[in-house]
């Protein structure tokens, strides 16, 4: 069976056109079931890093299971979203890093840069991103806990957020 997903979409105003592009093309793929638009909407101009943390901290809730954030490079919305405790979160613009992203690094955020690549490319290694799910049982996994020790250690010495 076809695995489903819960997605939250995102973008500051220099992502806005491909955040609604890909939101578009999310509300019409029959691998998603719901679609959370955490803005910028219409004349809203919130800064890239409070919606790259909202979105992250809904994935992080669990209230859905990956977010596609869009800013100029994509840079800004990966390391807002990555301050948030059990997100992990990366730019890519090539289709092994985002096949990548999930298989060898279980990134549940994809950001994706307006400024940096054309629209179809940015839609198709999203369609693409649909299609990978980590592997818990791949030698992966054990490189990604150790990024998750590395985490817990941190918060344990006082940096948690
Ligand atoms: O790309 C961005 C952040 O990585 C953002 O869209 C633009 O940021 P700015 O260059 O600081 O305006």
């Amino acid at each position: 069976m076809t695995r489903t997903w819960r997605l939250v979409v995102g973008s500051d105003d220099a992502g806005l056109e491909y955040k609604d592009l890909i939101a578009g093309d999310l509300q019409g793929d029959p691998r998603v079931t719901a679609v959370v638009d955490v803005g910028v909407n219409g004349d809203e101009h919130t800064p890239y890093p409070d919606i790259g943390a909202a979105a992250a901290r809904i994935v992080a809730e669990g209230r859905a299971d990956r977010a596609v954030l869009v800013c100029g490079t994509g840079i800004g919305m990966a390391i807002s979203a990555n301050k948030v405790a059990g997100v992990r979160a990366t730019t890519a613009h090539d289709s092994y890093s985002t096949e990548r992203s999930v298989l060898s690094n279980d990134c549940q955020v994809l950001t994706l840069g307006q400024r940096v690549i054309g629209p179809e490319l940015a839609r198709r290694l999203v369609r693409e991103w649909l299609d990978y799910e980590f592997d818990p049982e791949s030698p992966s996994h054990a490189k990604v806990e150790r990024i998750n020790a590395l985490e817990s250690a941190r918060g344990e010495a006082g940096g948690a957020r």
